[in-house]
């Protein structure tokens, strides 16, 4: 996408600044002087339409913080799956970032965009030299993947990690089922209860993070803990006995700022995965706490590891009937296979 060429984004726009002499280049490694093109994926009903609206507020200080550096095109989501195809598209025709504006679902899809059939989408542009970045402006329901960092629902701050330039390598976990098909997450996929909550916690978000609480209560109706087959790391098959919810971690925060996976870490090169089995309703009232300080590590029944891969299959006989989801998105049922992809996406820090 450099000057003069077309972009072909779907419903994209770009607000591109006159010329003018070229500012140091903080974004990318590149010295080159060009202007660096950075596309904004937009869902503008994330949080219950919060995220349309504070993206027009923001628009006109974007333009003011970076259109001097940067051609800033805005890609606004028609529904969900598109913003997978616009980052595809944007990383094919060069761009230097792609920047997921919204919570963790369009995270989701933009780091699923840089990947096609199982493999890391790349520039088709001839002279390009660069990779394309990843970026987020965190301003969803839940936000969970930016607690990581310490990032909150603040643009103006993004804006300026935008600004800094400051890239690194990131995981991501990589998800496969019996159609073999190549899932990817950024943050937390999750098994069982947790992953029913977050089903039902999505028809709910117009209640912000009270989704997850009505979620959770809802998936606890008719929940029975099961006896699951598991593996790490493709050593030998065990049975792992009363299964309440079992979570894979990239980072560590999920269900609206539960630190479930307190020691994952995505520079670590590995996933955590921590189990809790035979829980019953009355130990969440008593542990909940623990759950959103990550210091449940230590309570009966939960246990934690660190991990290259694990899969799960369903021993319950329910059937399909066992939920997982990634980054708060239901993505089915078990078996699955989930595992790291160890530095896979640069990511603005
Ligand atoms: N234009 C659109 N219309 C309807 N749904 C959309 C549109 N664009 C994206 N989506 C869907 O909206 C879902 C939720 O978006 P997002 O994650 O940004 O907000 P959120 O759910 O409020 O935040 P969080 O996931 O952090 O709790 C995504 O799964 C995405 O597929």
């Amino acid at each position: 996408m450099a000057l003069g060429r077309v972009i072909y984004v779907a419903h994209t726009v770009c607000i591109r600044s006159e010329l003018q002499p070229m500012a140091p280049d903080r974004i990318g490694s590149s010295s080159s002087s060009r202007q660096r093109d950075l596309v904004f994926v937009v869902n503008p009903l994330g949080a219950n339409g919060r995220t349309g609206k504070e993206w027009r507020k923001l628009v006109p200080y974007l333009r003011s913080r970076l259109g001097k550096e940067c051609n800033i095109c805005e890609s606004i989501t028609s529904g969900p799956c598109h913003a997978i195809d616009i980052t595809r598209e944007a990383i094919r025709e060069g761009a230097d970032a792609v920047i997921a504006v919204g919570g963790d679902g369009t995270l989701h899809e933009v780091v699923n965009g840089f990947f096609w059939a199982g493999k890391p989408v790349v520039s088709q542009v001839k002279e390009s030299t660069h990779s394309t970045a990843l970026g987020l402006i965190p301003l969803g329901t839940g936000s969970d993947f930016a607690r990581t960092f310490g990032w909150k629902n603040d643009p103006h701050e993004a804006i300026e990690r935008v600004a800094r330039g400051l890239r690194s390598m990131i995981d991501v976990g990589v998800i496969t089922g019996e159609s073999c098909d190549h899932h990817y997450f950024i943050n937390v996929a999750d098994i069982h209860l947790s992953a029913k909550a977050g089903f039902y916690a999505s028809r709910y978000k117009r209640f912000g993070n009270l989704c997850y609480v009505i979620g959770a209560l809802q998936a606890f109706i008719g929940h029975q803990n099961q006896d699951m087959r598991i593996r790490f790391n493709d050593g030998p098959w065990e049975t792992c006995p009363q299964v309440t919810a079992l979570c894979i971690g990239n980072a560590k925060y999920f269900g609206g700022g539960m630190k479930i996976t307190p020691n994952a870490d995505p520079f670590s090169r590995n996933l955590e995965v921590v189990t809790l089995q035979n829980f019953k309703w009355y130990d969440f009232v008593l542990k909940l706490h623990k759950l959103y300080s990550g210091t449940h590590l230590s309570v009966k029944n939960v246990s934690d590891r660190s991990v290259l891969s694990i899969e799960v299959e369903d021993i319950s006989g329910m059937g399909g009937g066992i939920y997982i989801q990634s980054d708060g998105e239901h993505l089915g049922f078990l078996p699955k296979k989930i595992s790291v992809v160890p530095a896979a996406i640069e990511m603005i820090l």
